[in-house]
């Protein structure tokens, strides 16, 4: 059978075109924009071909290019053919993409997992990995670096934060932050979480007669925490993580009752926006061409680089001279950001958890009150941090609902060798995801009952069949680990203490508290629905 000319070169130049990019892989999408759409059009010139014929030489140019790609995915020559995922994952990355603008992307890894074990292909170049041993391999020291989709939030026109830093660079700005969340620093800090936290209280004690959104609340504490003015003042003699955080604010949502300046909106669609443009790193700078995602992105950083003029104003960072090179407007601006997203939604999102888990699982929550009745007796400071004991329904709370379900991607960058992690290799140009909602729920670490509620297997002499707290990633591991998690610790027992002192919390009449975690979406920190309660005021606590 005799085909066209313009048949035979569509298809050999498809097939050249997926040799060429696979080979050379441009790092942005906007190359293969370029280039690819002339080709056709060159083609029929050089053949001569009549251009009436332009439609179909695109047709099969195209076609061939995409069965060539989609061929050699499926095919054993691809580096990742022995790992085990659904096909049209391995096919395309738009697949996961659609889940994760669904938001429901740790469900899915989940369910993947429980398909097909603790590694699974869930991109064509992406593997999800929820063996402890390999896991640990991948976040810890001397493991895989932080992937491209790290870039994601990042407008070209801004500095990078620790966030998307990596290596050496990432190592100096993790100095900084490591000194201003040393346990004395913290501990310097604590007028400041109870000045917070009386203010929740109060703010709750007015609504005692009415149903109230605790997921709301606790936004506003969140948000407005991070923007208290008098954070300026602890800038003595360190780079003031707290000062960047806080940027000398003014905010005061829970006196407002409400976000006046769309904190959480922004912070939000910052988010959201990046996550999703993080998925498909090679089409990132594409992406941010888009006018919505540009402006998404700009916007938040323009919104952070104010906060950060504002600070400035109040006392610049660093007075203690500490740093070599002193933290510019900009990279304060960056920090702030990465502070603001990495302490809000995530210290709500867990606070929320513990409360809804306690909810539906009276007996714990009875176990609670009375274990907080004993060690804070009537008149006793509910502040007093020395009283405040690790708590292990808060443990079971993360190891359940992390918040950061999914956690970003770790990353073997083109070019570099791939690594035999746990025994298995690893090829280069392959993205890295260990989930904490699945590994917490895999059943070879944490079992019986993986998926309940059982706040004694964090006891020490807990008999359970399986508990590997090397599995327990709530704040993951390694030089990129959360930077803030002591803080964020003693936030979090410092105000369920007092709300449970406080108040005897139940669920609203009418709501749907089964259906409640349903509702919580995963755009790299987890976003939840109302969650709707009655508090009646108890006798003890900083109301009494
Ligand atoms: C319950 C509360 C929190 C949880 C569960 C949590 C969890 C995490 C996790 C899993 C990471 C690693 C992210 C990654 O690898 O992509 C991380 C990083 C980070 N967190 Fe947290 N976080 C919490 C609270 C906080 C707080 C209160 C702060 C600030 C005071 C903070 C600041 C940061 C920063 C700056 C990073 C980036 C660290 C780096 O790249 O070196 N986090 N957090």
């Amino acid at each position: 059978m005799d085909f066209p000319p313009f048949v035979l070169w569509g298809t050999a130049l498809g097939l050249v075109n997926h040799f060429l990019f696979h080979k050379y892989e441009p790092s942005s999408a906007n190359i293969a924009l370029l280039v690819l759409p002339v080709q056709p059009v060159v083609l029929l010139v050089l053949l001569r071909e009549p251009f009436s014929r332009l439609f179909y030489t695109y047709v099969v140019f195209l076609g061939s290019l995409s069965l060539s790609i989609v061929a050699y995915r499926l095919s054993p020559f691809h580096p990742l053919a022995r790992y085990p995922g659904p096909v049209i994952a391995k096919v395309t990355k738009l697949w996961s993409t659609w889940k994760t603008a669904q938001g429901y992307k740790y469900l899915w890894h989940k369910e993947l997992h429980d398909k097909y074990g603790p590694y699974v292909r869930t991109g064509p170049d992406e593997l999800s990995v929820i063996d402890a041993t390999a896991v640990c391999q991948i976040l810890n020291f001397g493991g895989l670096e932080k992937g491209r989709y790290y870039e994601s939030g990042r407008h070209k026109d801004t500095p990078p934060t620790i966030v998307s830093l990596s290596g050496e660079a990432h190592t100096a700005r993790r100095r900084a932050w490591n000194r201003a969340l040393t346990s004395a620093c913290i501990r310097e800090y604590e007028p400041l979480i109870v000045k917070r936290t009386s203010q929740l209280i109060l703010c709750l004690r007015d609504r005692t007669h009415t149903t109230v959104d605790l997921v709301h609340w606790l936004d506003l504490f969140a948000y407005g925490f991070l923007f208290f003015s008098e954070c300026a003042e602890l800038t003595t003699n360190r780079y003031d993580l707290m000062g960047d955080l806080a940027f000398g604010g003014g905010f005061e949502m829970l006196r407002d009752g409400r976000d006046v300046d769309g904190v959480g909106e922004r912070i939000r669609g910052f988010t959201k926006v990046s996550y999703l443009a993080g998925q498909v790193p090679w089409i990132l700078r594409t992406i941010h061409l888009f006018p919505r995602v540009a402006r998404e992105i700009q916007q938040f950083n323009n919104f952070g680089q104010n906060l950060a003029i504002q600070r400035m104003k109040n006392g610049a960072a660093d007075e203690g001279g500490l740093e070599k090179q002193k933290p510019t407007l900009q990279t304060s601006a960056a920090d702030g950001i990465a502070a603001v997203i990495g302490a809000s939604d995530t210290t709500t999102s867990v606070l929320n958890s513990t409360v809804w888990f306690l909810l539906s699982n009276p007996e714990y929550y009875r176990r609670v009150k009375q274990e907080l009745d004993t060690v804070f007796v009537d008149g006793d400071d509910l502040f007093d941090m020395s009283k405040h004991q690790e708590l292990h329904f808060l443990n079971e709370a993360l190891r359940l609902h992390p918040p950061l379900p999914s956690n970003g991607p770790r990353q073997i960058h083109l070019g570099q060798s791939g690594r035999t992690i746990a025994g298995r290799f690893i090829p280069e140009g392959t993205s890295v995801y260990t989930p904490a909602y699945s590994l917490h729920r895999n059943p070879d670490y944490f079992s019986p009952h993986p998926d309940k509620f059982l706040p004694e297997r964090w006891l020490p002499d807990s008999k359970f069949e399986n508990h590997d707290t090397s599995a327990f990633i709530p704040f993951s591991l390694g030089p990129a680990n959360c930077v803030g998690q002591k803080f964020a610790k003693r936030e979090m027992l410092m105000v369920l203490s007092a709300l449970f002192k406080s108040f005897d919390i139940r669920f609203a009449d009418g709501f749907d508290s089964e259906a409640w975690p349903m509702g919580m979406q995963d755009f790299f920190v987890v976003i939840r629905g109302p969650l709707l309660v009655n508090l009646t005021r108890r006798h003890h606590g900083i109301l009494a």
